[in-house]
């Protein structure tokens, strides 16, 4: 674990002494788009267009983040358009790293870098941005022409590929529709800071108080979803949007890993009926539990972060994750 200063690799943990024990996470670096390709003769300068085997995402199977795209790459029917592959599930001394070892292959996702055959994934960095300095994060979505680092933010690369190539696929099925869009972001919002970084939040504190403080609001968040899913099938209605995909990566990480490991148990996931249903409605979509790989998630988590499990012993339950 570790991070670039000017361009060297630095071994180090996340400091949390400068925030009172609380983990805070760093904003995204890479922030450019993907601009759909037109007949306008204006959009040749445009340095990122949407184009055919064009572009690699670079993922780990573990990570919640890098999960988001791996599933918008599934929904919008990329898998020929955007290429895939993925670090080995061990984040030690120098971050990811692209060692293949077989006992780790997914079905579905190459293991390494095939494009510069690069060892970790802080070559990549630097490699866009030779004084970069940063955390090393995926997902990071590449520029085969140009050679650099489109976007390091799940966010950002799940709205890219919800349309930007939706004149190559003809898939114009939509998550962020107009309509919706102000509920959804106000959803994300919460979900986001109690849920989805808030397990990050319970995990890494450093101090009694920043983990009681990230706790609470995280199953508050919970019983309010609960109650939501008592009415409806999706968080914002009969249609599934980018709000119920960011939320699942997390969910089904909750019993595996965040109820243990990070220690966000007041309740397991199993516990909460509605949550539990929509969970398992989620992950039964069609190609979506092909992107989830339990082995992977529960390997990353409890073998990388020797801070919080120096045993490295990963837990072999839970055995049932849907009633
Ligand atoms: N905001 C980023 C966060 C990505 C992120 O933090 N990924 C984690 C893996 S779960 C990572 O690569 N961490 C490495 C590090 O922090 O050094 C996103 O959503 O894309």
């Amino acid at each position: 674990m570790g991070l670039l200063i000017k361009g060297k690799w630095v071994d180090q943990w996340y400091g949390t002494k400068a925030t009172k024990g609380k983990f805070v996470r760093d904003d995204s670096e890479f922030r450019h788009q993907i601009i759909p390709r037109t007949d306008d003769e204006e959009s040749h300068d445009v340095p990122f267009l949407a184009e055919e085997n064009r572009y690699h995402l670079y993922v780990s199977l573990a990570c919640p983040w890098a999960h988001r795209t791996l599933v918008f790459r599934k929904l919008k029917q990329l898998e020929n358009i955007v290429s895939v592959s993925c670090v080995h599930p061990d984040m030690l001394s120098n971050g990811w790293k692209f060692k293949h070892e077989t006992r780790f292959s997914d079905p579905q996702v190459p293991t390494g870098d095939p494009l510069y055959h690069f060892d970790f994934a802080h070559q990549l960095y630097t490699k866009a941005m030779p004084t970069y300095t940063g955390r090393v994060t995926v997902p990071i979505l590449w520029d085969k022409k140009t050679h650099t680092i489109v976007s390091n933010e799940s966010a950002d690369i799940i709205r890219i590929f919800n349309t930007a190539f939706n004149e190559i696929t003809h898939n114009s099925k939509d998550f962020y529709p107009v309509a919706l869009r102000s509920n959804i972001d106000q959803l994300n919002d919460r979900i986001y800071h109690t849920l989805n970084n808030g397990v990050y939040k319970c995990g890494f504190a450093t101090t009694q108080e920043a983990y009681e403080e990230a706790l609470i609001p995280l199953f508050s968040t919970l019983d309010f979803l609960e109650d939501k899913l008592a009415k409806q099938t999706y968080l914002l209605g009969e249609q599934q949007t980018e709000a119920d995909w960011r939320l699942f990566t997390t969910l089904i990480r909750f019993d595996v890993v965040y109820f243990n490991h990070f220690k966000c148990n007041l309740k397991r996931l199993l516990d909460y009926p509605n949550l539990n249903a929509y969970l398992k409605r989620l992950y039964e979509t069609k190609g979506i539990s092909e992107t989830v790989n339990f082995q992977h998630i529960k390997r990353h988590y409890y073998y990388s972060h020797a801070t919080i499990n120096p045993s490295r012993i990963i837990p072999t339950g839970p055995n049932v994750l849907f009633n």
